[in-house]
Parts: C-alpha cells; sequence; structure tokens
C-alpha cells in the first residue's frame, strides 16, 4: 500500500486524459451515466471508479452488500457482488468500443473517499452518477445527495465534475486547471456544445473502429490487472485513514471473490469489433442481458398491462362519469330552465299579488265606506221608522178624529153632495168662457148655477195622482171645516175633479187692490173688516184639534161676499197637524211664483217646514198691502223704513179714504212684527193681533157713511129657502143653517132630504145657530 502519488503512478493510464465515471450501486442510474459519458466523451478514454462503502464492524460486508441498492436492484443471487457488476460495464463499454479501466475502491466514507481519490489521483475530469430515486423530477437542477454535494465542495479545485443522472447534467462543477478545462459536452443538457478544437481529440464511435488496429479492446482490457495495492487486512497507507483502497489494474490480479470469467473477457473481445452505428442495437442487447432488467421490463408490462387494464377501466368509468355528467349538465340545464320559469312565474305571481293588495285595500276602503253608508243608512232607517210610527200615530189619531161625533168637533161628518159632470156642464153653460171667474195653479175657475145654487167651480187637473189626491185632499178637509170666513164647499164632481164653492160675488182681495176687473178701491174700514176677517178664520183654523196650518194665505185666496165679508180659500194645500206637532214639511215652494214668494215665511224658505207663525207671516204682509196697496216684494222694508222715517202717511193707500193716522200706525205696527223673520218674535194671533184687529173694527164701523155705502146682507145670514135675512137660524142634519118656518116647512111638506143637497137627510134633528143670530143681531145693530 502506498500514499496517492504512489497509487497514481501505479495506474497504467494517463491520469490527465482519462473520463473518471464514479458509479453509484444504482444500476440504472450506473447504466444512465455511462451512456451519457460515452455519449459525451468520445474517443476518452474512461476509467469506472466505485468508492464502495465498508460495512460497520459489527456487519458483515457481504450481508451489508446484499442489503445495498445494488444487489436489490438487479436482484443477483447473494454471490453476486458490485465488483461483478463493475466488470460488466467494462465489458458493455468495450462492446460499445470504448476503451475502459475500474477502479475499485473500499472505504467506510464514500464521499471522503472519492474526494481524496480525486487528490490522490490529481483527477481532472469525473462524470458523478446519481442516484434516479433522488433526482426523479424533471429538470431538477442542484445537487440533493449528500455525497454529491460534499464531493462538490472539497473535491480539489482543478477538477472538472459532472453530476449526472437519467442522462442529464444535474449540476456542473467546473474545475480551473487542466489542459481539458475548455472541454465541452456534445450532448449536455445544460447547454455546452463540443468545440472544434477538442473535435480531433475526440474519438467518435466510427473513429474508433478505425483506431482499432492500433490498440484492440483485449491489449485495452487486458491491462486492467488486479493489483492489491491495498491491504485487505486493514494495514493502510494512512493517507486514506480508515478506508481501504483496492485498485484493479490487471486482469490477472483479480481480487478474491471478484473474478472476470474468461468467458466475459472472450465476448468483450468479441465485441469489440462493433462499431458506434449498433449501439441501439448493442443497447438492446444489454437491456435482454441484463436480467433484472427483463425481469423488471415483465413486471412494468404486467404492470403496464394492469395499468392498460386500470386506464382502459378508468376510461370506461371516465366515459361513464362523462355521460353521467352530461346527463346531470342537461338534468342541470332543464332544472335551470325550470328555475327560471319558476322565478318568472313567482314574479308574475308577486306582481298579481302586490296588484291583488292594492286592490283588497281599495275594497277594503270601499267596504268602510259602505259601512258608514250601511251604518248612516240604518240611523236614517230607525229614524224614518220613529217618523213612520209616529206618522201612523197621528194617521190613528186623524181617523179618530174624522169618526167623531158631529157635535163634538167643528167638523161635520155628513157626506159630500156629488154631481154629475152633465149637471156641471149645465150649470156652467158648458164651460161658458164669459163665466170663467179666475185661474189659479191647479185650474179654471167658473160661476156656476147648480140646482138653483149660485156657485164657483174649482176644476183640477184631470191627470196624474197628485191631482187626484189633492182633489180628494181639498175637498175633504173643505168639507169639515165650516167657519164664516171661510169659503163653504157645496159639494164635488169626482168624475172630472171639479169642486163646488159658494160663488164670493165680489171676488178676490187681490182683484180690488190691483182694481181689476172695474172694482173700486175699497175704504179703510172694508180692508180692516177683512183684516179681522181673515185673523177670525186663522185663529179658527189654528185653533182647531188639529190645528190647521193654511200654508198659502195670499190675496188671491181671500174671496169677498156680496156684503164684502171675507172668506179665506184655497185649503188644498192646508195641512192637519196635531197639537203636539208644531210643523209639517212641504215641497209645494217650488211652484210658487217670486211674485207669492213675498206672502210665505222666509223660514219655510229655509227650512221646508210649515208652522202656524207661517201663516201669520203671510196675514203680515198682506195687511201691509190693505195698508198701502203696494206690491209685496219689498214691502216689508217700505213700511219699516216710513215708520223710522216718520213718513207713514206717505206710503198708505190713499185710495181706501184718509186713514186715521194711529190706526193705520198701529196696524202697520202689528202687520211689521207679524213679518218679522223669527217665528217666536210674531205676535200670537188672539192675544196679541186679534187684541189690536177687534178695536180697529169698532173704529172702522163707526166709521158707517162710507161702510154704509158697502154694507150688504151677507149671504149667511139669508135663509136658503127664504133669501131672507134669517131671525129664528136652525142647523138642519145636512149642515146648512135654515130659517126655523122654512125648514119645518120643508119638512112637514114630505121632504126628508136637505133643501141644499138634495141627500137624504139622517135626521130630522134641528139645532139654533146662536152663532149665527148673534152675529145677524151684531151686524143689523151695527147698521
Ligand atoms: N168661490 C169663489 N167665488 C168666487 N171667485 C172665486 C172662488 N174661488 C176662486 N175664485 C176666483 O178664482 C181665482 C182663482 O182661484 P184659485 O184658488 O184657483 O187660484 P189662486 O188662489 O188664484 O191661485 P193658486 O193657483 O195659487 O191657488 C181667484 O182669484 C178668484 O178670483
Amino acid at each position: 500500500m502506498g500514499t496517492a502519488e504512489e497509487i497514481g503512478q501505479q495506474l497504467e493510464f494517463d491520469v490527465e486524459d482519462t473520463i473518471f465515471v464514479a458509479l453509484g450501486t444504482d444500476v440504472d442510474a450506473a447504466k444512465a451515466t455511462l451512456i451519457w459519458a460515452v455519449h459525451n466523451f468520445a474517443g476518452k478514454t474512461f476509467c469506472l471508479l466505485h468508492v464502495h462503502h465498508l460495512a460497520p464492524k459489527n456487519e458483515e460486508p457481504s450481508s451489508y452488500i446484499l442489503k445495498g441498492h445494488l444487489a436489490k436492484a438487479v436482484e443477483e443471487p447473494e454471490s453476486q457482488k458490485p465488483f461483478e457488476l463493475l466488470n460488466q460495464y467494462v465489458l458493455i463499454l468495450a462492446k460499445l468500443g470504448v476503451q475502459a479501466q475500474k477502479l475499485w475502491i473500499e472505504t467506510n466514507n464514500v464521499e471522503r473517499g472519492l474526494v481524496e481519490i480525486i487528490a490522490q489521483y490529481s483527477i481532472k475530469w469525473l462524470v458523478m452518477g446519481l442516484d434516479t430515486e433522488r433526482y426523479n423530477m424533471k429538470r431538477s437542477i442542484g445537487l440533493k445527495s449528500k455525497k454529491a454535494f460534499y464531493v462538490s465542495q472539497q473535491a480539489p479545485i482543478c477538477c472538472h465534475i459532472w453530476f449526472v443522472c437519467r442522462g442529464r447534467v444535474i449540476y456542473l462543477r467546473e474545475g480551473r486547471m487542466g489542459r481539458f478545462n475548455s472541454l465541452q459536452l456534445e450532448n449536455s443538457e445544460i447547454g455546452i456544445n463540443h468545440t472544434n478544437h477538442l473535435r480531433p481529440e475526440s474519438v467518435t464511435c466510427k473513429n474508433f473502429a478505425d483506431a482499432q488496429g492500433k490498440e484492440n479492446a483485449c491489449d485495452r482490457i487486458s491491462r486492467f490487472r488486479y493489483q492489491g495495492l491495498v491491504d485487505q487486512k486493514g494495514s493502510s497507507n494512512g493517507d486514506l485513514g480508515t478506508s481501504r483502497t483496492v485498485l484493479l489494474l490487471k486482469n490477472e490480479g483479480v481480487k478474491e471473490g471478484h473474478p472476470v470469467s474468461q468467458s466475459g473477457l472472450q465476448e468483450e473481445a468479441s465485441m469489440n469489433v462493433m462499431s458506434m452505428k449498433d449501439f441501439e442495437g448493442v443497447k438492446a442487447w444489454v437491456e435482454e442481458d441484463a436480467v433484472g432488467a427483463e425481469l423488471k421490463a415483465k413486471s412494468l408490462e404486467s404492470t403496464c398491462m394492469e395499468e392498460v387494464k386500470k386506464r382502459k377501466e378508468m376510461e370506461e368509468l371516465l366515459e361513464r362519469e362523462k355521460k353521467e355528467v352530461e346527463r346531470m349538465n342537461k338534468e342541470h340545464d332543464e332544472l335551470l330552465k325550470e328555475l327560471q320559469h319558476v322565478q318568472e312565474q313567482k314574479s308574475l305571481l308577486e306582481r298579481k299579488a302586490s296588484e291583488y293588495w292594492c286592490e283588497v285595500e281599495e275594497l277594503e276602503k270601499k267596504m268602510f265606506a259602505a259601512v258608514d253608508l250601511l251604518v248612516s243608512f240604518k240611523e236614517k232607517r230607525d229614524k224614518l221608522q220613529i217618523e213612520h210610527e209616529g206618522a201612523m200615530d197621528k194617521l190613528r189619531k186623524l181617523k179618530n178624529i174624522v169618526k167623531r161625533e158631529p157635535s163634538s168637533s167643528h167638523y161635520r161628518s155628513a157626506e159630500m153632495p156629488t154631481f154629475s159632470f152633465m149637471e156641471i156642464i149645465e150649470a156652467t153653460r158648458n164651460f161658458d168662457p164669459s163665466w170663467k171667474i179666475g185661474e189659479g195653479r191647479h185650474g179654471s175657475v167658473y160661476k156656476g148655477l147648480l140646482r138653483h145654487m149660485d156657485v164657483a167651480l174649482k176644476m183640477l187637473p184631470s191627470y196624474g195622482s197628485h191631482s187626484q189626491s189633492t182633489f180628494q185632499y181639498e175637498v175633504e178637509v173643505s168639507s169639515r171645516l165650516r167657519h164664516p170666513n171661510l169659503v163653504s164647499i157645496i159639494g164635488a164632481c169626482p168624475e172630472s175633479r171639479l169642486i163646488v164653492y159658494e160663488n164670493l160675488k165680489n171676488g178676490s182681495l187681490e182683484d180690488h187692490l190691483a182694481c181689476k176687473n172695474h172694482n173700486r178701491p175699497l175704504p179703510w174700514q172694508i180692508r180692516i173688516r177683512i183684516a179681522t176677517d181673515i185673523c177670525s178664520a186663522l185663529i179658527f183654523l189654528h185653533y182647531s184639534d188639529p190645528c190647521v196650518v193654511h200654508g198659502d194665505i195670499k190675496p188671491s185666496k181671500i174671496l169677498l161676499d156680496a156684503n164684502f165679508i171675507a172668506k179665506l180659500g184655497g185649503l188644498g194645500i192646508s195641512r192637519l197637524i196635531p197639537r203636539e206637532e208644531k210643523a209639517f214639511n212641504s215641497a209645494s215652494v217650488n211652484n210658487i211664483s217670486k211674485e207669492n214668494n213675498a206672502y210665505i215665511d222666509p223660514e219655510y224658505l229655509e227650512t221646508g217646514r210649515f208652522t202656524p207663525e207661517s201663516d201669520v207671516y203671510s196675514l203680515g204682509v198682506i195687511l201691509l198691502r190693505i195698508l198701502t196697496g203696494r206690491a209685496p216684494l219689498g214691502i216689508v222694508k217700505d213700511v219699516k223704513c216710513a215708520l223710522e222715517n216718520d213718513k207713514l202717511g206717505d206710503i198708505l193707500d190713499s185710495s181706501a179714504g184718509d186713514w186715521p193716522h194711529d190706526l193705520a200706525e198701529q196696524l202697520a205696527l202689528v202687520a211689521l212684527r207679524c213679518c218679522e223673520k223669527e217665528k217666536l218674535d210674531r205676535p200670537d194671533l188672539v192675544s196679541e193681533l186679534w187684541s189690536v184687529l177687534e178695536p180697529m173694527r169698532s173704529i172702522a164701523s163707526a166709521s158707517c157713511s162710507s161702510l154704509k155705502k158697502h154694507s150688504r146682507v151677507p149671504a149667511h145670514f139669508t135663509c136658503p129657502i127664504f133669501q131672507e135675512i134669517m131671525k129664528d137660524p136652525l142647523i138642519a142634519a145636512d149642515g146648512f143653517t135654515y130659517e126655523a118656518d122654512a125648514i119645518r116647512g120643508w119638512f112637514q111638506s114630505g121632504h126628508n132630504t136637505s133643501p141644499m143637497t138634495n141627500l137624504k137627510l139622517e135626521h130630522c134633528d134641528l139645532v139654533p145657530n146662536y152663532a149665527l143670530l148673534n152675529a145677524i143681531q151684531e151686524w143689523q145693530h151695527q147698521l
């Protein structure tokens, strides 16, 4: 065993020109490294270097080697050692025509051993194969192996080292010294190309064939002689520390247990004739020759088959999955469409719902309004029911009133005489126009001679249910109310809706005030008496039970008989009001002219309700007209103004004669009170109005000169049979008053009917009419 220098000297080849290839225990890696080296350093001398790791002392080397990668990788029997593989590599290279040496070094530290060998032999070019497992990543660059890293760091600086794995350079540690510093790689993946100046020195496979004459492979192989430079028993030269170095230089010196067979050498020799063109073939041979590779290939083949099978299954599975995915995608699309449709429906429904809500709110509002309306209608209904009950009660009372005995009331229960239309035609001379004495809203008034009586015939329109009811009502009321100052009804012609009244020969007050039909102006005395007559009639109506409100008092309704006794007519609009009632409603104001509006109570115009005070108001306007002779419109204001200015005399109707001033002023004041807007401010008929008018009448009677001129016997003072002023007036069952001798003679002559109506009398009893007698006597006294 010698020093490193000594060892180097013992090498039979030029270290300077040799490419050292350090091979590990990984067979695949070793092969790939070798192929790379041969491919890139064609023509160079190779020395295959294996630094063998010695087993620890407590473990047998052989068993350790068996555990090593090499033995496992090639699946060699126990006897085969990495050393034999090194020989195989050399043989393979020989087959490739590459000159190769082998160097076997044993040490207990591989990387340090490598570094020391580099140093000892001054190795300039070293290719270091790396474990494939560690560099399995594609394009992994950099050293991961601890050994490689150590070598790259510690190797002498003059050494150029390629770290190769799987046929590509992982890392290049460039050396600074040496002739081949600029050596470029032919197929390096790190991009180093051959330079032209190296080419001549490179020996390609072809060149190698040409050079075989100089030195054949056997010669080169024969130079591998085993020289036991290192003492197997551990007598180290000390430079390598604990390592043992075995240098293989010659065939004859093969280390024990690592023989190179003769046949192998012969094969190597024969393979020396192979050219680099057969490289692929040799490579195939190498692969076929390698048992491990074959087994591995088989294994790989079966694995591949399995993989193919698996792949097929996977592809089928994938296909199925793909179809499933397509189906699911289709379903997904359909569901998406459905979802979209549902969302559209949803938004549509939401829109409709909001519209419905709006409608519901509207309907609720309407419903609440309807409920309010219903409530108000119910209230009105209840009110109307109460009113209806009240009306029914009134009706019952009125019916009772109607049924009363004649002696207990002002009403007469006698049947109203009826006339045929033929009689009416005869009485009016077929409605001779010259016999027409008046025209009202409801029809014309004719004078007539009916059954020897001087009558006035008022014909109501023959159409409309209203006219029928008006007709019936007027007949009913007129027939039941009897008073010297009320126009008396004589009978009716229902078939022509015609009412027969007594004929008041002097016409209406209106005609006299307006001096129509050649009427002379009435003297103030007559006017005062007319006022008292109407007041008397009103007192009679208002104090009747039930109270009768005329409701339409105006001068045209005040008729004057032959003696200028005033009689109030036109009871058609009047209403019976029970005592406890104060008013009745009427809508007839619509038909009233503006002129006649002046007689109507302003309160009625506002409320539509007639009260007894309404009649008082009308009477007040009539009194003012009697006093002034002026038109009714604005008369109240004129008289007020005249009174305030003490100029009443200026507005008095001078055609009535000389009005006594006090009387005129008194009449004006009381008339204005009647025309007060507030009904409560108007005077009471009896206590306030009659009490003023009655003394006036006396004053007027006293002023006989003018009165006598106009005085005539009142018609009701004369007997209907004798036509003379009655001295002993008796009331018969027909309600008429007759002179006692005349009516008794009527009965004694066999009559049991009324001389006036020709109807059968219920009885022949006769009752004295003291009131009339008193009136006659008073009248006679005044005369
Ligand atoms: N019984 C009668 N005797 C004499 N003349 C009468 C009689 N009745 C009515 N007249 C005359 O006929 C006229 C019409 O009377 P009528 O009652 O029909 O209407 P009006 O009172 O004038 O008006 P309205 O149409 O408002 O009732 C009276 O103005 C009067 O001149």
